[in-house]
């Protein structure tokens, strides 16, 4: 595996790659999550690019950018065991310039996430474009977990006509159910004990939904008994295109999970 730490090499590269290219975008400190989607590229391209880019623009003042973990060796090592091809770690000042052309996602960017961190899409959307047209990937790969960014940038790959396909890849879990996040180890003790009960919300939502409860308010009272004692910020309920709904529909339905640990927001969903 080769790294590429400047734009000019990864272009020289991409230049003479033939064959289809899979992509994995990621801000590093790479756990199973990043593995599974490296692995799947893996499965489906010649050519595998991932790379390392902790974003400062999709940063809210005042959020995590410095505290971000970085584990540039250990994450090095973690592409080379996933035979990924080349892995582009590049400088924050050679990705952006003083003036830029400014890609601004849809209103309902604005709802969620995009509620609590505005302007946040804004920022994954322009470097995930920037990362594509260095790239120019066949397939892309981005997780579930992410659930509202991989929906707009499904709906920005369409405004713009790229072609690329996008893959959604499933959430991988750790044993007891905690989906995997680079921000799990801001958790003390306590609180990854605590953490448990979203995912646990999460697969009551889904067993009541399979025995036909279709009202989601009905379901949201019975997640937030679970979750008793959490700092719950939103449970949320949507179709694929990300319209809020009132009732289930088998099939169609995501059931988002935001909750804080002191300043720690830890996200979660199930697709149902
Ligand atoms: N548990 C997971 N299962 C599957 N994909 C994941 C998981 N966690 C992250 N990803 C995906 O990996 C890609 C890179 O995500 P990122 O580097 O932000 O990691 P992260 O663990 O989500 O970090 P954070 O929790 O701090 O947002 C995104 O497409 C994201 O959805
Ligand atoms: C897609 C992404 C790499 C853009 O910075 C980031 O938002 C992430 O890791 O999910
Ligand atoms: N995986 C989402 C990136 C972020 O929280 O900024």
């Amino acid at each position: 595996m080769k790294v590429l730490k400047t734009i000019e090499e990864l272009q020289e590269v991409r230049k003479n790659t033939k064959g289809s290219v899979g992509f994995v975008p990621t801000m590093g400190a790479l756990h199973d999550g990043h593995i599974s989607l490296i692995k799947k590229a893996r499965s489906e391209n010649d050519t595998v690019f991932v790379s390392i880019f902790v974003n400062p623009t999709q940063f809210l003042p005042g959020e995590d950018l410095e505290a971000y973990p970085r584990k540039e060796q250990a994450d090095i090592k973690i592409c080379e065991m996933c035979k990924a091809d080349y892995l582009f770690m590049p400088q924050a000042d050679t990705m952006y310039s003083p003036e830029e052309v400014l890609v601004k996602a849809p209103n309902k960017s604005y709802i969620l996430e995009g509620k609590t961190r505005p302007g946040h899409f804004d920022g994954v959307l322009q470097v995930v474009l920037k990362l594509f047209g260095l790239t120019q990937p066949t397939n892309a790969y981005f997780g579930k977990k992410d659930a509202q960014q991989l929906s707009l940038i499904q709906q920005m790959v369409k405004n713009f006509f790229l072609p690329i396909n996008i893959v959604p890849c499933d959430i991988v879990r750790e044993n007891d159910g905690l989906a995997k996040s680079s921000r799990n180890v801001y958790l003390s003790t306590t609180q990854r004990k605590d953490a448990l009960l979203i995912s646990k919300s999460l697969y009551k939502a889904a067993s009541l939904a399979a025995k036909k409860e279709k009202d989601v308010k009905v379901i949201k009272d019975k997640m937030l008994e679970v979750m008793q004692g959490l700092d719950v910020e939103y449970v949320a309920f949507v179709d694929r295109e990300f319209n809020e709904i009132k009732q289930i529909q088998l099939g169609n339905t995501i059931i988002l999970v935001v909750a804080r640990f002191d300043k720690t927001r830890l996200l979660d969903n199930i697709w149902i």
